[in-house]
């Protein structure tokens, strides 16, 4: 197969963890027979640096011309990065959420799997993860606070500051709608994760959900107030199996079931419209405290490109290569330091992705 791969290397952790991912794709290339071409392009910090944009036309007008795209994470350290002396619609999570809105990438799939041989990197008891875990939060990414109207002024001497939560049925329908399609083909249950006891786009997020679910008889759904759905993230995670939630509730809990997993450097995601096409990224940060150390996690990034395979090149063999090399990996216990147990050999950023790219061998493994 012949694609054209948009790369975003991203800021702070974001250009180490983008090399070991691309370096995994090329691996896939030569021993699948495919051949993926590579487009690079400017987003966040390193694009306020070039261009004094933290997303230019020039950016949106060529990742649309890929198939897909691969990022690391952008932005600063808020503390001490000149990007944050800018006004807040110039800053690198300015650009990040533009151009999700560009590219309407309204459904972010964030899988949640807790790996048999992470079992002792994950904060919880033994007996509450025996069995494992393996979740899909689905965050809708392009509507609610995060794409209110805004605003911040004095009045009297004193500072307001205004942000609002909209959703139309709309929005909330095909983010439902893609929530229920994937429980399908998982384990059959969608939790949807509201604050219908406080906000009313909560209540019309209920009421919408409930509509879809007429038209998914075979997929059980219950609904959650977020705040219960924090706590039992980190009471009983294996009761969950699909969770469908609005943007914030969802970038929360995506970091705190990342967390159960072991670290955030294991959770990917892709963000979908309603095309093929797909931007794909680590759910995490650009970790400022580490970057340029070459100690960074570059798995979420690699399972990212494992996703774009799957969802926007129809190549469900070649992810599932990559799924497996990394399971192999973490097995052989050598772990960067997030993932580190007492007795592992603890390995950096180049080292993990060298590891994993040499477990890619077609039909070395189950699925391949
Ligand atoms: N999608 C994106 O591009 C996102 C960007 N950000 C931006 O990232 C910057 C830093 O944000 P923080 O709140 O510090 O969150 P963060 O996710 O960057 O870091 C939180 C903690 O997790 C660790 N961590 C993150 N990724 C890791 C990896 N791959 N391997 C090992 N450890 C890892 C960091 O070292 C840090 O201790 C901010 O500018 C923020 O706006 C934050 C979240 C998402
Ligand atoms: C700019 C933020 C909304 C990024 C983030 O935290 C995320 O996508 O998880
Ligand atoms: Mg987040």
């Amino acid at each position: 197969m012949e694609a054209t791969i948009g790369i975003i290397r991203g800021d702070g952790i974001g250009p180490e963890i983008v090399t070991e991912a691309v370096k995994v794709l090329n691996k896939i290339q030569v021993v699948f027979g495919h051949s993926f071409s590579f487009k690079e392009l400017l987003l966040g910090g390193a694009s306020i640096d070039a261009t004094g944009e933290p997303l230019t036309e020039a950016t949106i007008k060529e990742a649309k011309t890929c198939e897909a795209v691969l990022m690391g994470s952008i932005g600063g350290d808020p503390n001490t990065s000149p990007w944050y002396q800018l006004p807040a619609n110039l800053r690198p999570e300015a650009g990040l959420l533009k151009i999700r809105k560009e590219l309407n990438l309204f459904a972010n799939l964030r899988p949640a799997v807790l790996y048999d041989s992470l079992k002792a990197a994950c904060p919880l008891k033994e007996e509450l993860i025996s069995g494992g875990f393996d979740m899909m939060i689905m965050r809708e990414l392009t509507g609610g606070l995060y794409f209110g109207e805004r605003s911040l002024e004095e009045k009297d001497g004193v500072r307001i500051a205004k942000d609002s939560l909209t959703y139309t049925d709309v929005e909330i329908r095909r983010i439902a709608i893609r929530a229920f399609e994937i429980a399908r083909k998982r384990r059959g249950k969608v939790t949807s994760v509201d604050k219908a006891n406080v906000l009313d786009s909560s209540r019309l997020w209920r009421q919408v959900v409930n509509e879809v679910a007429k038209d998914y008889e075979d997929v059980e759904l219950e609904h959650m107030l977020v705040d219960n759905c924090a706590m039992q993230l980190v009471k009983n995670p294996q009761q969950f199996d699909v969770i469908l939630t609005e943007n914030m509730f969802g970038d929360i809990l995506s970091d705190e079931a990342s967390m159960v997993t072991g670290s955030i450097g294991m959770l990917a995601s892709a963000s979908l419209n309603d095309t093929a096409f797909g931007l794909y990224e680590p759910s995490g940060g650009s970790a400022p405290d580490i970057a340029g150390k070459g100690v960074a996690n570059p798995i979420a990034t690699i399972l990212s490109a494992a996703m774009l395979l799957k969802y926007s090149l129809g190549l469900d063999e070649e992810a599932a290569c990559i799924e497996e090399a990394v399971g192999k990996v973490l097995e052989l216990n050598q772990r960067t330091l997030d993932i580190a147990g007492e007795d592992s050999v603890i390995i950096g950023t180049e080292e993990m992705g060298n590891l994993i790219c040499a477990e890619i061998k077609k039909g070395g493994h189950g699925n391949a």
